[in-house]
Formats: structure tokens, C-alpha cells, sequence
């Protein structure tokens, strides 16, 4: 009676904890903000960086303090541990965690009287045997393996080849190129590591008392997986492992079991003990954020998530398989036959938020922090920045403070004036000063812009991949907005206008955060389901659409998501000025070289 499930998100910023019920409902939430909680290890927005290698890494002593502290504030609101029966989890995706020889027996014999921070990371002088054999790992956002990047391209001929076997091209934060890396720079830490974990399985490890498997869902995510064999890539197991051997490096990644339900065992003693767990409670495979993100919603075909977190993305659930170096494949992380198509942008949030922070700057009396002038002034220009739509050109730009993924290109700001099918530069802030050209007021005019940019470059990528419906043109058929930007109703508006949505833009109602609740569903369906009741068919049976999602604004517009239609072409040209002036990688180079040329 009351069994209760909990899921988690380890994500760039936060650790969530939520905790449902066997009928989904929310019971209690709680989360650590990086930041503001433990500023102590010298973070900014949840990272350290080195800038002079494109290094962004996170340490991982942290994340063990925020476990601890998410719990015991859990707790403090009331939850009863003993009631939960099922913990998953999601993490981040791509970050690696490298364990020491004595990782296994540490995790297998914690001290419920001790801290795990106290327990695992080991004395910074050698005192403790600590449970790492490197104290950092390597974030998402990194865009340090550039080379490493073109060595896996290269080893299977192209980066189309390399998306047709693991679902993505190469990219510089995927843990295979990360693991290449990391083998090079540090080969003694290399050698010292007995196993590799994900995020999401580093997390599921520490619940566990064991290293956990690595999920079937978040594998897609290094470069490593051959998605169409279902097993490990052999050929680029061999890069990364080099002179160790494939076999070692098999060895540190570990069996991926099929089943994203499966159960990897009971719950820690440690949790029994410090927060009175029931011995029972499963541990049900932990996936990445973005997996986890769609489970949340009952999907239907051609329904699209917007994750607005500090990435943004794009997801939806398919069972076409179309891999291409534009984006993602990866496997659905619970049921067989299904895969996740996925866009992943680095500039999201912050982006948006440095735009924000722009605006408030020149005025001495805005909040630093509220939205308030950032949304006004979206809402308030014209769509692309057009009085006149018949006369004025269009203003298209890039805002890209951190090298992007899509296109992948280093940092930078590319703003033009769109019109007969021809671009003109913006002039920069400065030069702004001194003339009278009021075309593209900064930073007024980027606050519209950035949230067009982000969602046109979502629409040309996913155009082929949504289907039309009834007597409107392709477009998602409902744009669920999730992740922390989701509250804000300018950029709900912004996105049913450039991306439509016949049925609408949609937001979670529900409370929580899409991505750990996507984990506690799964942590019930992985407790709960009966013999072979696939997750669909047991969220579908659970889920009340009145009191766990809300329309909040309409989506397809008529005329203004034909005019978006005709700015794509002006963006695509666009991104193809900046692939040629800061385009990463020599393919990039010479696509950028052609097209522009052309
Ligand atoms: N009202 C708001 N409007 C726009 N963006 C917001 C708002 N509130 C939070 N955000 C954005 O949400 C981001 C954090 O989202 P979240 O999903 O919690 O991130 P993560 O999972 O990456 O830690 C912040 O970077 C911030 O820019
Ligand atoms: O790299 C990706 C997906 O490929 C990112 O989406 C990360 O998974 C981090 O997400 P958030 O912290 O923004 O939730």
C-alpha cells in the first residue's frame, strides 16, 4: 500500500529528487542548485572550464555532496523513504566518471555514519584510498577533442557512416572521442581506472553499492555503440582503447543490458541505514536526461519536446530509423524498436540569459535576474524584426557565446539583414554607436531574435521528420515545452510561432521536472509493470491529461509559419557564413567552402 518511487536528474546546473506514486502523482520534490549550494569547488553555472583547451568539466567530490544534500532536504519536506519501491535516475548525457581499483569495495562497504563525500573522494593527500582515479568529468558542453573527433569520423571512412552505425557523427562531447582524449592526456589515470561510467550510471552506482550497467537508451551517446548489431562498435572500441586493447576498455564499460526496466539489484545498505530505505527497493537502470525527458509525456507520432534546460533540445519518439550527421538516433530507453531523434544545442539558456542580462544592464532598476524586460521586448518587436513585412528585410542572426554543436562552430555572433534572397552584415555593437543605423537595435532587437534563431534552426532540422496534419502543412502535431525556460510565455509564444504545432504548445502541469519524472515513471514501470506491458501501455493506463499537462498557447498561426517558412532559407544561409568563418573541423570547412561558394 502507498509504495512510492523516486527518480533523480543530474543535470549541468541542479540535482533534482522527485518522488511519485503508483498512480503518478507527484509526492514530494527537492534539488540542489550548484551553484547557489556549493559554490565552495569554484563553479560557475555548475562547471569549471579551461578555456585554452576547450576543457568543461565538472568534479565529481560535488555531485557526491549533492546526493547526500538532495536526500536529506527531501526528507526535510517529509518524504518517508521507507514507502519507495522503485529509484531510477537520469543523468546528463555524455560525462564520464572514472573509478579507481577501489571503487567497488568502497561502494560495497560505505558507513551509514559517514558522508559519501567523506567516504569516496579520498584524501587530497593520499591519507583515504579514494574511490577515483580522476577527480573531474568531462561536461557535455567540452569542445576540447576536436582531433579526436576527426579520428572517429575516419576510422569508418565519413561521419555519414558514423551516424548510419551509431546514430551520430562524431562529436566533441560524446564519451568515445572523451575516452580517446582522456587515454592520451592522462595515460597513468587511464591505467589505473577499473571502470568507466555515464552520468546516469555513475548515480545509479552510488543507490546501488556496486558500479551499475550503463543504459541501452544513454550508450547512444559515445560514439561507441553499433545501434543496428546491438552491441558494442569493436572497431571503435580499438581506437579509443589503443595499445590496452579492446577488451580492457569492454572490461572498464561493462555488459549493457536490452531491458531499460531491468532491475539491477537492491538498494544500497548505506540508503537503509542513513535514510531508512526498505532493503527491497529496486534500482531500476538509470538512463541520460534527454531519454529520460520522454518519458515523461505519453508521445504520440509527430509529437516534438523542447527541453529548454541549460542545452537546448529537440526530441521526439520514432520508430524510423534515419541517422545523418545532422543530429541524433539514439535507442529508445525503454522500449525495443522505438528510437529517440534528437537535436542538442549547447547555446540554450545561458544564451538567452546573457541577452537578458544585456537588457537589464541598461536599466538600474530591472532585477539582473527577472525576464521581465527580456519578454517585453521579444513580444513587442516584430516577428524577424519586420515593421513592414512587404518592405523591410529580415533580421537573422546566431548567438553562440560557447562553441556550438549545431552547426559546429567555434564561439561568435553572426547578425544580417535578410532580403531578396540576399544577406548584409549587421554592424557590430560599437560601430553601432556612432552611426544613426537603427535596422537591428542591440541589445534590444536580439532578444526576438535569439528565441527565432533557436526555434528556426529546430524547423530546419526536423521539417522531414513530422508528418501533416489533415489540411495543415508538416508540423509537430503538439510542442511540449519542458526544462527551466519552459515557464516563461514569451518563448512558449515564440515557439508556436515558428514551429507551429497543430494542436497547440504544451507545458508538464504536473509540477517536478520533466526529465526526473520521466525517471520515478520509469522506476514504477520497472517495479510495477506486468509480464511484458511495454511503457507506453502502462503510462497510458496511469496518466490524467487534465491534471498533468496545459495547453498554454496556440501553435500553428497561419501566414506567420509560412513567413518563418520563407527565413529558413536566409538561416541556412546564414549558418553557412558562420561554418566559413568559424566552422570546426576540415569537413565543415569545405561543406562551408562549397555551399557559400555556390
Ligand atoms: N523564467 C525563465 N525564463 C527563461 N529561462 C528560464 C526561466 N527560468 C529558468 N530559466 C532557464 O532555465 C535554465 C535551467 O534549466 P534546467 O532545466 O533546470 O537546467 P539543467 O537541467 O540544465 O540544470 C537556466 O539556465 C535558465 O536560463
Ligand atoms: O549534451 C546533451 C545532449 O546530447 C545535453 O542535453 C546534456 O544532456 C545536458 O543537458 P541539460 O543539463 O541541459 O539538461
Amino acid at each position: 500500500m502507498g509504495d512510492q518511487f523516486l527518480g533523480f536528474d543530474l543535470s549541468t546546473q541542479q540535482l533534482k529528487g522527485i518522488i511519485v506514486m503508483s498512480d503518478l502523482k507527484l509526492v514530494h520534490e527537492a534539488k540542489v542548485d550548484f551553484d547557489a549550494d556549493l559554490s565552495k569547488y569554484g563553479i560557475e553555472k555548475g562547471v569549471l572550464t579551461n578555456p585554452s583547451e576547450g576543457e568543461v568539466f565538472a568534479p565529481v567530490a560535488l555531485w557526491l555532496e549533492a546526493i547526500d544534500l538532495v536526500l536529506q532536504r527531501l526528507k526535510q519536506q517529509g518524504a518517508d523513504f521507507s514507502k519507495i519501491q522503485g529509484i531510477s535516475g537520469a543523468g546528463m548525457q555524455h560525462g564520464t566518471v572514472f573509478w579507481s581499483q577501489d571503487a567497488e569495495t568502497l561502494l560495497g562497504g560505505l558507513d551509514a555514519g559517514e558522508t559519501l563525500l567523506e567516504q569516496l573522494e579520498g584524501g587530497s593527500k593520499g591519507e583515504r584510498k579514494g574511490a577515483f582515479s580522476h577527480p573531474f568529468s568531462p561536461n557535455w558542453q567540452d569542445a576540447s577533442t576536436q582531433k579526436q573527433c576527426e579520428d572517429f569520423d575516419a576510422k569508418l571512412g565519413d561521419p555519414e557512416k558514423l551516424a548510419e552505425e551509431t546514430g551520430s557523427k562524431a562529436h566533441h562531447r560524446f564519451s568515445g572521442p572523451q575516452i580517446l582524449r582522456f587515454h592520451q592526456k592522462y595515460p597513468d589515470a587511464y591505467k589505473a581506472t577499473a571502470r568507466i561510467s555515464l552520468v546516469s550510471s555513475f548515480l545509479a552506482s552510488i543507490f546501488l553499492g556496486k558500479v551499475a550497467p550503463i543504459d541501452i537508451g544513454d550508450v547512444c551517446g559515445a560514439n561507441l555503440w553499433d545501434i543496428k548489431k546491438g552491441g558494442w562498435h569493436e572497431d571503435l572500441l580499438a581506437l579509443a582503447a589503443g595499445n590496452e586493447g579492446v577488451d580492457d576498455l569492454k572490461s572498464k564499460l561493462g555488459q549493457v543490458p536490452e531491458d531499460g526496466g531491468s532491475s539491477f539489484g537492491e538498494v544500497s545498505q548505506y540508503f537503509v541505514k542513513r535514510y531508512n530505505f526498505p532493503s527491497s527497493a529496486q534500482v531500476i537502470a538509470f538512463t541520460g536526461d534527454n531519454p529520460s525527458t520522454i518519458l515523461a509525456l505519453p508521445l504520440r507520432s509527430s509529437d516534438a519536446i523542447v527541453s529548454l534546460g541549460t542545452s537546448t533540445t529537440f526530441l521526439m519518439s520514432t520508430p524510423q530509423y534515419k541517422p545523418d550527421p545532422a543530429y541524433h538516433f539514439m535507442n529508445h530507453p525503454t522500449t525495443a524498436g522505438l528510437y529517440m531523434f534528437m537535436l542538442c544545442y549547447k547555446n540554450g539558456g545561458l544564451a538567452r540569459e546573457n541577452i537578458r542580462d544585456a537588457i537589464n544592464n541598461l536599466s538600474s532598476s530591472a532585477d539582473s535576474k527577472s525576464w521581465d524586460s527580456f519578454n517585453e521586448t521579444a513580444t513587442s518587436t516584430p516577428a524577424l524584426g519586420q515593421k513592414d513585412p512587404t518592405s523591410d528585410p529580415m533580421r537573422l542572426g546566431l548567438f553562440f557565446p560557447r562553441p556550438e554543436i549545431v552547426p559546429n562552430v567555434k564561439a561568435g555572433t553572426w547578425r544580417f539583414l535578410y532580403k531578396d534572397g540576399n544577406l548584409s552584415a549587421v554592424a557590430p555593437p560599437e560601430a553601432q554607436t556612432k552611426t544613426e543605423d537603427k535596422s537591428w537595435p542591440i541589445p534590444h532587437g536580439d532578444a526576438r531574435a535569439i528565441l527565432e534563431s533557436q526555434f528556426l534552426s529546430l524547423r530546419l532540422r526536423s521539417q522531414s521528420l513530422v508528418e501533416k496534419p489533415g489540411s495543415l502543412p508538416p508540423q509537430p502535431r503538439r510542442v511540449y515545452l519542458v526544462g527551466g525556460g519552459a515557464v516563461n510565455p514569451a518563448i512558449a509564444e515564440l515557439a508556436g510561432e515558428v514551429l507551429g504545432g497543430a494542436d497547440g504548445v504544451y507545458r508538464l502541469d504536473i509540477g517536478g521536472n520533466a526529465c526526473a519524472l520521466g525517471a520515478a515513471y520509469k522506476a514504477a514501470w520497472g517495479v510495477d509493470r506486468k509480464q511484458g506491458e511495454k511503457f507506453e501501455d502502462f503510462l497510458e493506463a496511469r496518466w490524467n491529461e487534465e491534471g498533468f499537462v496545459k495547453k498554454i498557447c496556440q501553435g500553428y498561426r497561419k501566414g506567420t509559419w509560412e513567413r518563418y517558412g520563407e527565413a529558413l532559407k536566409g538561416f541556412d544561409l546564414v549558418e553557412q557564413k558562420a561554418l566559413a568563418e568559424k566552422g570546426e573541423g576540415k569537413l565543415a570547412e569545405e561543406n562551408a567552402g562549397e555551399k557559400v561558394a555556390g
